[in-house]
């Protein structure tokens, strides 16, 4: 147990720590010439498409320093909000942390919400400056930056360089003598923390876990205590690059198991693993069932195609048990579901992967939270409104409850005038502002999350000039003055294009929607009367005028390529599209409320 080091590594996004990750596999010698891959741990297609790590990853490296053979286990963390409750995982699992600084955009947000995730669970943690191979690098003032956050020395802070490899040696050394070795009790019952698990066809779950007390063995039978079903350990071992089979995993080491779980939800990340026969009497405490916060509906296309989504999204539901549903109907759009997501790039994640796996094409609806509404009848009761339609009549409705979000913005102190009238702008209401450098301030507010899920990213990376970083955790419900806003066209209420918004807004945003839909849906052969209405009350209009020329016309003559290609077009166009009465509305209406300022 002495020789054992687990730590992990965390950064603001982009920082750098999938690269820096590889330069250490790399120098351990765990990845061999062959196996060399670029990104080496983000194994999923889509991960390393879009450049992020979504599921955090473990690694067993072996390393000889001073003469002593050392295990080092790496814990991989992804970077993104969405994704934080699996870093707080995987922050418990470890004694220590790389924080990483990218050497050119110093300290962001993340990096501070992650640092003090670390420090909360009492991480031991390395600096270290990142990508100081960049002209535009500035090591001497983000090491002041660091200096300054952590009250640490300038010595302490690693320059390194997961591109050229530069100060890997450093940052081994460092991990050795200053992260402590696990402590725990060998002979105490098991216990272990789950920290992450991955879902195999073949296999069923894949369960990661951190021994704390005792020892994880094959074919031991073993209790999960969040919920608290027992399986046996039909295959236990360590992570190398692939897995290692193990009869035993001991006390202060991080292993896989697999048990012949088929679903994702039956292993919740944060539980705690014991003996069923021999249990321990505390769980690791920290357990969390991770909630989704944005819902939307998402239909087929081809009504025909509901109970293949149906099937895909079980599918997909097996290995990523944060994605929830249920089925609903909407008059416009027919049978589909209503998903909940953990933010909204989870929920585009959630689209492209039943496109890209599944081969579905879907229409997704506008993303709300989750309010709770009282009625005058009830007061005391909530009822949860995941759906715009679900919201009471105005006239029984007592009153609105929404989530509130605490948000950290970094930005530069030029554009803190900005920033603070955007977030004003989206009812926040400021509570901090700390300068953490002359040049660098963190101001923190208290916001409605619905206000997050609306463009609220998109602007502050233009008001800061894209200096500016975000993180938030949810602070809890707050009363909330909500209206329903409904979209006619051709006089028909679409309710799939209804959102819930904040009174004061609703005006505004119901009038821009309309502008919006005016320049997305097609012109026709008749005028389609666009309408915003709260209640029987309209509150905009515009008309998308009727269409005069056939769009092939001017094309005769001849040229039947470009007109075969004109009309491929208008096909494939189409795939997108969903006919509701006699208006065909493409698939970015249905997005349009969240794109009003583009
Ligand atoms: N010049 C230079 N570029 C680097 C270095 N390390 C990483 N990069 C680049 O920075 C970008 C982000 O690197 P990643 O390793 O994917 O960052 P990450 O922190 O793992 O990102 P997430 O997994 O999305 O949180 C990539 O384009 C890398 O090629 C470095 O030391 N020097």
């Amino acid at each position: 147990m002495k020789n054992i080091r687990n730590f992990c590594i965390i950064a603001h996004i982009d920082h750098g720590k999938s690269t820096l990750a590889d330069r250490l596999l790399d120098f351990t010698g765990t990845v061999t010439e062959r196996e060399k891959q670029d990104q080496l741990l983000d194994n999923m297609d889509l991960e390393r498409e879009r450049g992020i790590t979504i599921k955090s990853h473990a690694i067993q490296m072996d390393y000889e320093f001073e003469g002593e053979k050392y295990i080092l286990n790496l814990i991989d963390t992804p970077g993104h909000v969405d994704f934080s409750y699996e870093v707080s995982r995987s922050i418990a699992a470890c004694e220590g942390a790389l924080l990483i600084v990218d050497a050119a955009q110093s300290i962001q947000a993340q990096t501070i919400s992650n640092l003090y995730l670390a420090l909360e669970n009492d991480l031991e943690i390395i600096p270290v400056l990142n990508k100081v191979d960049l002209p535009s690098a500035n090591p001497e003032e983000v090491t002041d930056d660091i200096v300054d956050l952590l009250g640490c020395d300038p010595e302490d802070v690693i320059h390194a360089s997961g591109k050229t490899g530069f100060g890997v040696d450093t940052i081994l050394a460092a991990i050795i003598k200053k992260i402590p070795a696990p402590k725990g009790n060998p002979d105490a019952p098991l216990k272990a923390l789950i920290f992450d698990s991955v879902y195999n066809s073949y296999r069923g779950i894949e369960t990661y876990f951190r021994v704390i007390d005792g020892s994880i063995k094959k074919n031991q039978q073993i209790k999960f205590m969040a919920t608290g079903k027992n399986y046996g350990a039909d295959e236990v071992g360590t992570l190398k690059l692939t897995q290692v089979v193990k009869n035993e995993v001991k006390t202060g080491d991080v292993g896989y198991l697999i048990t012949g779980i088929k679903t994702a939800k039956e292993v919740k990340v944060g539980d705690t693993i014991t003996d069923f026969a021999n249990p321990t009497t505390e769980r690791i405490d920290g357990f969390e069932d991770v909630k989704p916060m944005v819902f939307a509906g998402i239909y087929p296309v081809d009504t025909e195609e509901y109970e293949e989504l149906r099937s895909s999204m079980e599918k997909l539901q097996l290995n990523d048990a944060s994605l929830v549903f249920q089925p609903e109907s909407s008059a416009a759009l027919g049978f589909g579901f209503r998903c909940g997501f953990l933010g909204m790039l989870h929920m585009e994640i959630i689209q492209e992967r039943l496109e890209r796996e599944f081969d579905m094409t879907v229409i997704t609806t506008v993303p709300n939270v989750s309010y709770h509404a009282f009625t005058k009848k009830e007061p005391e009761k909530p009822i949860i409104v995941n759906n715009p339609s679900d919201l009471p009549d105005p006239s029984k409705l007592d009153r609105v409850e929404e989530p509130f979000i605490k948000a950290s913005i970094i930005t530069k102190s030029d554009f803190v005038g900005q920033v603070m009238s955007l977030c004003i702008e989206k009812r926040g209401q400021i509570m901090n502002q700390t300068y953490l450098t002359p040049e660098r301030v963190e101001l923190i507010f208290d916001m409605p999350l619905a206000e997050i899920v609306f463009d609220f990213y998109d602007r502050l990376k233009t008001v800061s000039k894209g200096y500016a970083s975000f993180d938030y955790h949810p602070i809890g419900m707050k009363a909330s003055r909500l209206v329903r806003v409904d979209m006619l066209l051709n006089a028909q209420p679409v309710d799939a294009l209804s959102a819930l918004l904040h009174a004061d807004n609703a005006y505004g945003i119901g009038k821009r929607i309309c502008e919006k839909l005016k320049e997305l849906i097609p012109r026709q052969q008749f005028d389609i009367p666009i309408q915003a209405a709260i209640g029987a009350k309209i509150i905009a209009r515009e008309t998308v005028k009727a269409l005069r020329k056939d769009v092939t016309a001017k094309c005769y003559g001849g040229d039947i390529s470009r007109k075969r290609k004109l009309l491929e077009k208008q096909k494939k166009g189409k795939k997108r599209m969903r006919q509701v009465g006699n208006v065909e509305i493409p698939q970015q209406a249905f997005m349009a409320v969240l794109k009003l300022n583009d």
